[in-house]
């Protein structure tokens, strides 16, 4: 039997990073939706990028949420690095020290809540391990973890002799080293996310994507006899035009024929050399493709602070004007889920963060693998040669090289042009469609998210 929803009070806490804060924003609005009590506590300024860059939503739809604002120390919040040895956004790692300090804050929201309520659920990310120590403190406490990554990448990585070598073997997948993937610095925030107190887990990704990998994932010491909720995509897959003035790029794509425009963005954190945006600019070039280019310096720890930074002034003299017609190049925050889903995409050339992967395949577009850090590699493998909705642009053995714009044109026309890139994107779209049912009434993401209200508002 079902207690009553009011006697819930739900918390969700996000790590402070565009591809972790607006997953968690989804969740957020979906569980208040289904008539939840749900606060969103985050640092001030994170809690202003989340709600700022929302998309696909009708702007109303945060109203019944609470946003609760968690103090943070001043950090430092220096340039990324386009020059870096690694990929990773190393710049970031002052925010994610100091974020650590928001723990007694929120230990304080839930003591309170603790009080006032039957149940306090904590769904925390992966990566705030605290939150799910603090919420398994209190007495009617239910820690919940929420993984941003694919799970199939925590098993990738250890290739034909790991629990999912079976997979790997008979898909004759290329495991990508992890080498270089993340610093170590960071390695030392995910290490302490192991063993956490959780109740269950919640995924953003689907059984039609990593159905295989599930059940082995939750296989691992640590899972075993956890429950496990996977409920993506968590993006909306049926757009809502987000209110207030238009990108200029979405009036540009209504002006372009169906299907023929190649979509390249490096997500929130990522940066590429000088040297390396030369080529690909060259290699967009000679293409002769329509396309649109998201080229904006990657995020600084504060984004209110530091604003948006274009970096057009990089491109190579009258690129401007020979793209006239053809391409457009976006300098600030792009409308992704929005040209994802515009009828002018075609496909998407991208690092492959785990956001953007999903949102492609939820809209049905093939994807151009360019993986820069972190899981990318790995989902790179997976879209290209086990879901085959993708090509690889650049092998992640040859991530230290400046990929020649030659290159860069072949794996363009690959998808764009040729034979090949029909295959791609007819299988994209099935798992397109297949995807946007498995989250509509009766699909298994949406049984396994009705599954987990009805678990957490049980008596
Ligand atoms: O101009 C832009 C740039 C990005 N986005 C959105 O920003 C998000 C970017 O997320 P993602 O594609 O996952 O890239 P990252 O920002 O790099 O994500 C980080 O977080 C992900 C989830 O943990 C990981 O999979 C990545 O490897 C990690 O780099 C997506 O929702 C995009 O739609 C925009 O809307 N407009």
């Amino acid at each position: 039997m079902e207690s009553s929803k009011a006697d819930v009070s739900i918390v969700v806490v996000p790590f402070p990073a565009q591809g972790h804060l607006n997953q968690l924003l989804h969740l957020s609005i979906m569980l208040s939706s289904h008539g939840l009590t749900v606060y969103y506590a985050a640092p001030r300024t994170h809690i202003h990028q989340a709600r700022s860059r929302l998309q696909g939503w009708p702007a109303s739809v945060t109203s019944t949420l609470h946003f609760h604002e968690l103090p943070i120390p001043p950090y430092t919040s220096p340039a990324p690095n386009p020059n870096s040895s690694i990929f990773f956004p190393s710049h970031l790692q002052p925010l994610f020290e100091e974020f650590k300090h928001v723990r007694p804050h929120l230990a304080s929201l839930l003591h309170s809540l603790s009080a006032a309520s039957h149940r306090v659920v904590v769904i925390s990310d992966f990566l705030v391990s605290f939150a799910a120590t603090e919420a398994a403190a209190l007495p009617n406490g239910e820690p919940y973890t929420f993984r941003c990554t694919p799970p199939s990448s925590a098993l990738g990585w250890e290739g034909e002799d790991g629990p999912a070598g079976n997979i790997i073997k008979s898909f004759g997948l290329k495991t990508p080293s992890k080498e270089d993937c993340i610093t170590e610095e960071f390695r030392a925030i995910v290490g302490r996310s192991k063993s956490m107190p959780e109740s269950g887990l919640l995924i953003n990704t689907c059984r039609l994507i990593e159905g295989d990998f599930l059940d082995l994932f939750m296989q691992q010491p640590d899972l075993i006899g956890k429950k496990l909720f996977a409920i993506g995509p968590l993006n909306p897959t049926v757009i809502t035009e987000t209110t207030g003035p238009r990108h200029p790029c979405l009036d540009w794509l209504d002006r372009q024929p169906p299907c023929s425009v190649l979509y390249i963005s490096f997500g929130s954190n990522s940066s590429i050399s000088d040297e390396q945006i030369e080529q690909l600019a060259i290699g967009l070039l000679n293409s002769d493709q329509r396309f649109v280019w998201v080229l904006r310096e990657a995020d600084r720890g504060d984004i209110i602070a530091e604003g948006e930074k274009d970096l057009q002034n990089k491109l190579p003299p009258d690129f401007i004007e020979k793209i006239e017609g053809k391409g457009t190049i976006i300098g600030d925050w792009a409308p992704q889920l929005e040209i994802l889903a515009h009828k002018a995409t075609a496909a998407f050339m991208s690092h492959c963060g785990w956001n953007s992967c999903i949102e492609s395949i939820s809209m049905g577009k093939p994807m151009l693998a360019w993986p820069m850090h972190s899981d990318q590699p790995w989902n790179a493998v997976l879209l290209s040669d086990y879901l085959k909705v993708g090509v690889i642009v650049r092998d992640w053995s040859r991530r230290k090289e400046i990929l020649p714009a030659a290159e860069i044109e072949k794996a363009i026309k690959e998808v764009m042009v040729y034979n090949k890139g029909e295959e791609i994107k007819q299988r994209a779209s099935e798992l397109g469609e297949a995807v946007r049912q498995a989250v509509a009434d009766g699909g298994t993401s949406n049984t396994e998210l009705l599954a987990f209200i009805n678990h957490i508002t049980r008596s």
